[in-house]
């Protein structure tokens, strides 16, 4: 192995030990930030993530406040919970847990949220204000990836960066991060309907794979000297994790995040950053 670890447990620990300072801050101002969530169902990956970002909220300081349905809930089941977390003063921000169960629709159930309670960065409107460049939360995913490129000192400014996948937490939004002036980077989406993928991503200084196929991108995908973040997610029939990206890519690149350990770390780090800032910001309107 060749390249260099974009080590997020690492930079996730930075990170929480910055926002326990915050947390306490606000606190002594009389604002206690705190974390609702909506799990709906009983698949384990999902509990497992839910479960993670209430151990980080108590590590940093944040109240949890968890909430739960059954598979069977209907839309209006979920839709309650939704109205109630919106309601409810304890809780300054918070996340549904996706996927939602099939059948469900998804898009209405983001709407209804409060959009200033959107602790993930994916309401519609949060998705705008990025598209408009204006201050709100930022989805985490993406919002992590950029912090452990940062952190390491991976240059993004003028970076060609190829994202694999198009789907709502990773995808389709990291572009609108990457392109902005603060960032600077060039970026192209590939997806199941991209034409020679190889030769994208041979033109990439840095990939995000987030396509959920696994050791989809190969040691001769990739450019020497490149940066891969693997943010895949699929498991073999011992359960263990397989990611987007094959093992001997580690021989090629200059840059990699192991999986697990390099951008799941920051996407729970980066959902603890959203909520402070979001508690920051009410507290700065008072
Ligand atoms: N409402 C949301 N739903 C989902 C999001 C999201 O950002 N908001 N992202 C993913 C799941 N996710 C957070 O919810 C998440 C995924 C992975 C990790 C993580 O720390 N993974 C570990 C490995 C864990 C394992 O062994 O399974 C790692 O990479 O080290 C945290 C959060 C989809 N849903």
């Amino acid at each position: 192995m060749t390249a260099q670890i974009l080590d997020g447990k690492a930079t996730a620990a930075a990170i929480k030990s910055e926002l326990t300072a915050r947390v306490a801050a606000l606190k002594a101002r009389g604002i206690t930030p705190g974390l609702g969530t909506l799990l709906v169902g009983d698949d384990p990956g999902s509990r497992w993530y839910v479960n993670g970002k209430h151990k980080d909220c108590a590590e940093v300081g944040i109240a949890s406040i968890q909430r739960e349905l059954p598979a069977t809930a209907s839309q209006e089941d979920i839709e309650e919970v939704v109205r109630e977390l919106n309601a409810n003063p304890q809780c300054t921000g918070y996340i549904v847990q996706l996927p939602l169960p099939k059948g469900i629709d998804t898009n209405r159930v983001l709407e209804l949220m409060d959009p200033l309670k959107d602790a993930d960065g994916l309401h519609p409107t949060s998705l705008g204000r990025l598209v408009l460049n204006e201050p709100g939360p930022l989805p985490c995913t993406p919002y992590g990836i950029v912090e452990l490129l940062r952190h390491h000192g991976v240059e993004i400014n003028g970076a060609h960066v190829v994202v694999l996948g198009r789907g709502i937490t990773v995808g389709r939004s990291i572009g609108l991060l990457l392109t902005r002036k603060s960032e600077n980077a060039t970026v192209t989406l590939c997806h199941t309907g991209t034409r020679d993928l190889s030769g994208l991503l041979r033109q990439a200084d840095i990939i995000v794979a987030a396509a959920g196929v696994p050791h989809l991108v190969k040691p001769e995908d990739v450019k020497p000297g490149a940066a891969v973040l693997d943010v895949g997610v699929s498991r073999d029939e011992a359960g263990k994790i397989v990611g987007d990206v094959h093992p001997g890519v580690a021989e090629v690149a200059a840059w990699i995040s192991p999986n697990p350990g390099g951008v799941g770390p920051m996407t729970r780090a980066q959902l603890l950053v959203n909520v402070v800032e979001a508690a920051e910001r009410t507290g700065s309107a008072r």
